[in-house]
């Protein structure tokens, strides 16, 4: 990548003197460095990349996209380069640090509204931009808000933001459910479930007390939420305004960043200088305040060792985007039951997925279907109406087959394992309506509940009384190779849930489950393929969400 200025910078390791860790985010750490040649302070970002989670595309981009971009409110990268496993990202360096750590560190109460306001004006002016050249964030939240000491503001992180005018494979980007969950807007959480803001968290973000599947789970059944608590009287008339306008639900019905620009709440913005002097000055270094707040976290986390969801939410609570689901492999992941499963590859994976001695002891995946919270998974009739509504508004026909297959391979785990007389009765429930709209395209699939009780005999929740259920389902039956419907739509019905759940807990997990989606994935062809225009319909409601974005980061720092 070329140098961002006039100013060469070089790009050998060798030429920067690494000091101290200013940052940390989900696949990289960020130093504070020093230029040798041109004696100056840079930032710089390292991702190792064998560890890193996104694939190389998705860095390119990120790269691509930070050294094209040319906005005094944008992060742009001086200049990248690889150094043995590790990609370098120089950059100017942001000694306020982001707005996130400044509220975790010094601003725990939240900032003062003419802060606010004039933070804000600044992430717009760069949402303005970076809309007009195409691209849009997705990943807008205090932690990607940061401060210089002169007081000039810089969204950074490019890492999961995409092209509004991509084609052919780059479109699947758009359709990736990428960023923060609690920093979503509704319309990019539908991709795959709901979404629901039940009330704003004040000081973090929404929701980020709960598991993250929680949170894309408690979608859409509530009211946006307002300012409207007593402890919001001190905020203005107009800010309450901005905050109604930008959580509405209909992103259609949201204001563009540029719109959002003109509203009155930013009279009482001020000057860059306002920022440096109010909320910067005689503060410590940004690296020992970051050395405090990873000490902190790390004490409040210390009891959290193994546990998966905790660690999950712990990457939560620090701010990061933990999350880059793609729901293209979701949506192949949920059609796999009406595809065309090689028998060899379906067994040699299901022997993977038994047998191998990769798989942790203590499988969570297992583990996970007999502690979690049933009410995490529960999505009301009338929410999914909605969803389905919802989705029928804002992405056309690139779900309906998402939801009819997914979401009730979900209802038909919630009600086994709720309910023992539901575990017992086979619902006319969506698994039925699909093993019988599906029936002759189903193949076979190895009756994997049975080697996953094998192999984890005191930890797996009987899923449910398949003779019981297979009764029932004997007329739907139609054998095909040797296998059934029943067979498939039981193994799909505790496959799906199961694999989400992996999914949440994120990481170690991952790799694995993503090789199964493959399997499935190589097994079936896709339905309803992204057409273009659905494409750009999905990435054009991603436009207004930045505005919701940058309230809640609105929110976050006023909490
Ligand atoms: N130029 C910079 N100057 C000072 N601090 C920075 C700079 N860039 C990033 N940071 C700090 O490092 C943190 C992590 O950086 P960044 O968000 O780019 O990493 P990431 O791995 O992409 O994180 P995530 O995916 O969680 O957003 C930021 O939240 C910020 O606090």
């Amino acid at each position: 990548m070329a140098g961002s200025s006039t100013k060469r910078y070089p790009l050998y390791a060798k030429d920067y003197e690494l000091f101290e860790e200013v940052g940390e985010g989900v696949s990289a750490t960020v130093y504070r460095a020093r230029c040798i040649a041109l004696n100056e302070n840079v930032a710089i970002k390292i991702m190792d990349l064998e560890k890193c989670r996104n694939d190389m595309e998705t860095i390119r981009k990120e790269v691509h996209i930070m050294s094209l971009i040319d906005h005094p409110n944008l992060l742009k990268a001086h200049c990248s380069f690889i150094d043995r496993n590790s990609l370098w990202i120089v950059m100017p360096y942001m000694s306020g640090g982001s707005c996130f750590h400044l509220m975790k560190s010094v601003y725990p109460e939240g900032l003062e509204q003419p802060i606010i306001a004039t933070l804000l004006r600044e992430v717009l002016k760069a949402l303005v931009y970076l809309h007009r050249q195409g691209h849009i964030h997705r990943d807008v939240k205090a932690g990607n808000i940061l401060v210089h000491s002169k007081g000039v503001v810089k969204l950074g992180d490019f890492g999961v933001s995409a092209c509004m005018f991509d084609s052919g494979d780059r479109m699947r980007t758009r359709n990736t459910f990428v960023g923060t969950p609690c920093w979503m807007a509704p319309e990019v959480m539908q991709q795959v479930d709901g979404y629901d803001f039940k009330y704003l968290a004040h000081g973090h973000a929404p929701f980020s007390k709960y598991p993250p599947m929680k949170v894309l789970l408690m979608t859409l059944q509530h009211a946006p939420p307002r300012l409207d608590y007593d402890r919001d009287k001190k905020f203005s008339k107009s800010f309450r305004e901005l905050i109604a306008a930008c959580l509405v639900k209909d992103p259609k019905k949201r204001p563009t960043s540029a719109k959002l620009l003109k509203h009155p709440f930013f009279k009482h913005a001020r000057s860059t200088d306002y920022l440096s002097r109010k909320i910067l000055h005689g503060l410590s270094p940004l690296g020992e305040r970051f050395k405090k707040l990873k000490e902190t976290e790390a004490e409040l986390f210390k009891g959290i060792n193994g546990d998966k969801e905790q660690l999950s939410q712990h990457e939560y609570m620090r701010g990061i985007s933990a999350w880059n689901f793609d729901l293209e492999d979701l949506r192949k992941e949920a059609s796999l039951v009406s595809k065309n499963p090689d028998d060899e590859m379906c067994s040699s994976e299901t022997r993977e997925l038994n047998g191998n001695q990769d798989m942790p002891k203590r499988n969570p995946m297992v583990q996970r279907s007999k502690t979690m919270s049933l009410e995490m998974f529960k999505v009301s009739d009338k929410a999914s109406d909605t969803m389905s509504r919802s989705n029928s508004l804002t992405t056309g026909a690139i779900l309906p087959s998402f939801h009819r297959k997914f979401l009730p391979a979900i209802g038909y785990q919630v009600g086994i394992l709720s309910d023992e007389s539901n575990a017992r009765r086979p619902s006319k429930g969506a698994a039925e309506t699909l093993a019988l709209e599906e029936t002759d395209q189903v193949e076979p699939l190895a009756d994997t509940k049975q080697t996953l009780t094998v192999e984890e005999p005191d930890q797996v929740e009987p899923l449910a009384d398949t003779k019981q259920m297979g009764k029932a389902e004997t007329e739907l039956e139609k054998p095909k190779n040797g296998c059934t419907v029943s067979h498939v739509n039981r193994a799909a019905s505790e496959i799906l849930p199961l694999l989400q759940s992996l999914l949440v807990q994120n990481d170690i997990q991952r790799d694995k489950v993503i090789r199964l989606i493959r399997f499935f994935d190589r097994t079936a062809e896709t339905e309803n393929p992204i057409s273009n225009t659905e494409g750009v319909q999905v990435c054009m409601l991603f436009f207004p969400h930045c505005g919701l974005m940058w309230v809640l980061s609105m929110l976050n720092l006023r909490a």
